[in-house]
């Protein structure tokens, strides 16, 4: 029997998606591709970081500390890095100098040049590194990338129109939230316009990163308070198809957010979340055929489904490799590129973009 590879982590953040992230790195799974530890959890204070352990139902005996102590655990293989934005970049370089592996939550940093920073020298000290765009990694999207990419089922795609909406209750938050605060790179685009922006990159071309397929950038913002409310981009790739990408904190998506407008047919993908597409259904423009409809079951016993992009980063990790091939360092930066061309035409400026 050969043993599923494995990985000790190290969790820097007790927040909302680290909270996610360690309760779907516990699920017994049958079908795990990996086994996953949670070794240490780096909190702000010892009384924040013990009530993440409670609530998490991690064994007693954590380690919990400071982000430096997990940085520097010898038992810690790899960091997980669950902070806002604006914090990516300083955890992941202390991460990396303490030849620890990286996985570090979207947006990778708050721009494309910060990003690189983190790339060259996690390249430099030979420690994997990934973005986590867990949408890449779920089975639905690699089924629907299998289908209209590979097999061409519905034969060319024209077009993808894509949303992630939200209404926050923006004007309710306190100003010093990471949803509300420039400072804190907050704002519809980095937040959760990413997700559609990476459905178009996914479903739209079948080259990834640095051999992408080149398309032109054209974006719109309303931005209130120093953060974009409302983002519109328009992807015009070189063989003409179109990505038209939404996103808002103060409007919500429909259950449907994901149209794929095809030669001979229509891909509808929805789900409660944009972020996290649970069902698709085909419409043939031949309406001899019935429509075709797949649900993919989350939630609950199912988890998050934040263990794909887990399972993918122990097994390359244990191959030796230092970068994913369905989440490449280059693509990352591509998408952050994207967005910096976005918020350039948009008007929308952090105080990283003039460090
Ligand atoms: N993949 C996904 O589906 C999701 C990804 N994300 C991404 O994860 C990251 C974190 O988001 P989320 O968990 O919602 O964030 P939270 O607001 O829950 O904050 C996470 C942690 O960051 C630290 N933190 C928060 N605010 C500050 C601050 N002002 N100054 C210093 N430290 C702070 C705290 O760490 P401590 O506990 O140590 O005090 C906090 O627990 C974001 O980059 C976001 O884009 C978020 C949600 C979903
Ligand atoms: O990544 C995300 O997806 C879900 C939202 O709740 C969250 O704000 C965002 O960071």
């Amino acid at each position: 029997m050969t043993t599923k590879p494995h990985l000790n982590w190290g969790i820097i953040g007790s927040g909302q998606i680290s909270s996610w992230f360690v309760s779907d790195l516990q699920l017994d799974r049958q079908e795990a591709k990996a086994t996953h530890k949670v070794v240490a959890i780096g909190a702000s204070s010892h009384t924040k970081g013990s009530k993440f352990i409670e609530a998490q139902k991690l064994p007693k005996t954590t380690f919990v500390g400071s982000y430096d102590d997990v940085y520097n655990h010898p038992d810690v293989d790899i960091i997980y890095i669950g902070l806002p934005h604006v914090f990516h970049k300083e955890s992941a370089l202390k991460a990396i100098a303490a030849g620890k592996h990286v996985l570090v939550e979207k947006p990778a940093t708050v721009n494309a040049k910060d990003f690189k920073v983190i790339v060259d020298a996690a390249r430099a000290k030979g420690v994997f590194l990934m973005e986590a765009m867990w949408l890449r990694f779920r089975p639905l999207i690699l089924e629907l990338k299998e289908l209209l990419l590979k097999r061409k089922q519905l034969g060319v795609i024209h077009r993808i129109i894509a949303d992630f909406s939200w209404d926050m209750n923006i004007d309710q938050l306190p100003d010093d939230s990471r949803l509300k605060s420039n400072k804190l790179g907050a704002g519809a685009l980095l937040d959760i316009g990413i997700y559609p922006l990476t459905f178009s990159r996914v479903l739209l071309d079948d080259k990834i990163g640095k051999d992408h397929t080149p398309f032109k950038v054209t974006g719109v913002q309303t931005i209130h308070n120093d953060v974009d409310y409302m983002t519109t981009v328009v992807l015009l790739y070189e063989d003409q198809k179109q990505a038209v990408i939404t996103s808002s904190i103060y409007t919500d998506s429909q259950f449907e957010y994901l149209r794929v407008e095809c030669e001979k047919g229509t891909v509808f993908i929805g789900g409660d979340m944009a972020s996290l597409p649970t069902q698709y259904r085909i419409e043939f423009k031949d309406k001899s055929k019935p429509e075709v409809k797949k649900s993919f079951p989350a939630h609950g016993q199912y988890g998050w489904g934040l263990y794909y992009e887990a399972d993918a980063v122990a097994i390359d990790i244990a191959a030796g490799r230092t970068e994913n091939v369905l989440c490449p360092l280059d693509e990352s930066i591509l998408v952050l590129e994207t967005m910096d061309e976005v918020r350039k035409q948009g008007g929308l400026v952090y105080p990283q973009d003039k460090e």
